[in-house]
């Protein structure tokens, strides 16, 4: 897929990994709207965007995704302004322990939300054009991190309902793909933060555990935004879930029916 003029939204794109996937998106020619609840990072972000890429190309939408209201009008924005959609990054995350029904709310019903929306706009039996929808999980969508069994729970989802919704898409002749992003740790504010008290709750007492994972690496925000350009060109995958660790990115290997039933494998 060439970006060259076409038209994606990110979620949490005001800052970290958000912004860095919006930036190669805007580099690579694409327009670019960003939904975020951080009004002034937002509006700070888009400033700078505006700089380096000019005026006509770049969105800022101040938007909660745990608001169907709020996401359903964000999308009508950028419909509005730049005719259509190509890319979705659900990307918009948070780790709290302490208040999980909010984890609950922003990582995975954000990203279910956010999905039917894009493809509200982009399947082809509603006159769209198809394209491209990544939802961004975690190593923590792959394995346990002990620390943070909500935030696990939630980037799990997050990959299980992309791989369903990917076959789905491809069943119904949607013509759009849906892939899944599991990176390890990433220096972002959310690693700053996420093992605190005010975020980890009681489980602040056994943060240790999280990290002796930390021995995994910690990769900078370029390092993600590679692997997220590769994954939104390849128009082979879907229903993929990509790892992106230290020296690069994996597509994982999910057990086939035949690994899980044995002899009772259809
Ligand atoms: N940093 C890591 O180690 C790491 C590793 C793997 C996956 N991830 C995932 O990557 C994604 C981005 O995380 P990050 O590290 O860039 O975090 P970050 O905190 O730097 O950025 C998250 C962005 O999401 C926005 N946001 C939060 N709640 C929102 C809401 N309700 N509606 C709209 N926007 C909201 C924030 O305002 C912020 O701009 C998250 O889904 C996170 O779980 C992060
Ligand atoms: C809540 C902390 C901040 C965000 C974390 C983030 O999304 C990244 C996590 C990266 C790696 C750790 C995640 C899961 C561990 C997976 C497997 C561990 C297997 C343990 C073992 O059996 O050895």
């Amino acid at each position: 897929m060439a970006l060259d003029g076409k038209v994606a939204v990110v979620t949490g794109g005001a800052q970290g990994l958000g912004r860095g996937f919006a930036e190669v998106l805007l580099k690579k020619g694409a327009k670019v709207s960003l939904f975020d609840v951080g009004e002034e990072t937002g509006n700070a972000t888009k400033g700078a965007f505006e700089k380096e890429f000019g005026p006509d190309q770049i969105l800022f939408c101040v938007c909660d995704v745990t608001s169907e209201k709020q996401l359903k009008d964000a999308f009508q924005r950028t419909v509005q302004k730049f005719s259509g959609i190509d890319i979705v990054c659900n990307n918009a995350g948070i780790s709290n322990e302490r208040d999980w029904e909010k984890t609950v709310a922003i990582n995975l019903c954000g990203v279910i939300r956010g999905t039917y929306l894009a493809l509200d706009h982009m399947k082809k039996e509603n006159g769209g054009r198809g394209g491209v929808i990544i939802n961004i999980s975690s190593m923590a969508g792959l394995g346990p991190l002990p620390a943070s069994p909500v935030y696990t729970a939630t980037k799990h989802g997050v990959v299980g309902f992309s791989r369903a919704m990917a076959m789905a898409s491809d069943a119904a002749g949607y013509g759009v793909r849906i892939n899944t992003m599991c990176p390890i740790y990433v220096r972002t504010a959310l690693l700053s933060t996420a093992g605190s008290e005010e975020c980890a709750g009681e489980f602040y007492r056994i943060k240790h555990v999280n990290r002796k994972l930390m021995e995994f690496g910690v990769l900078e925000v370029s390092d993600v935004v590679k692997a997220f350009d590769n994954l939104v060109l390849d128009e082979s995958q879907n229903g993929a879930a990509v790892i992106v660790k230290m020296g690069g990115f994996d597509y994982v290997k999910f057990p086939t029916a035949e690994d899980l039933l044995g002899s009772n494998a259809p």
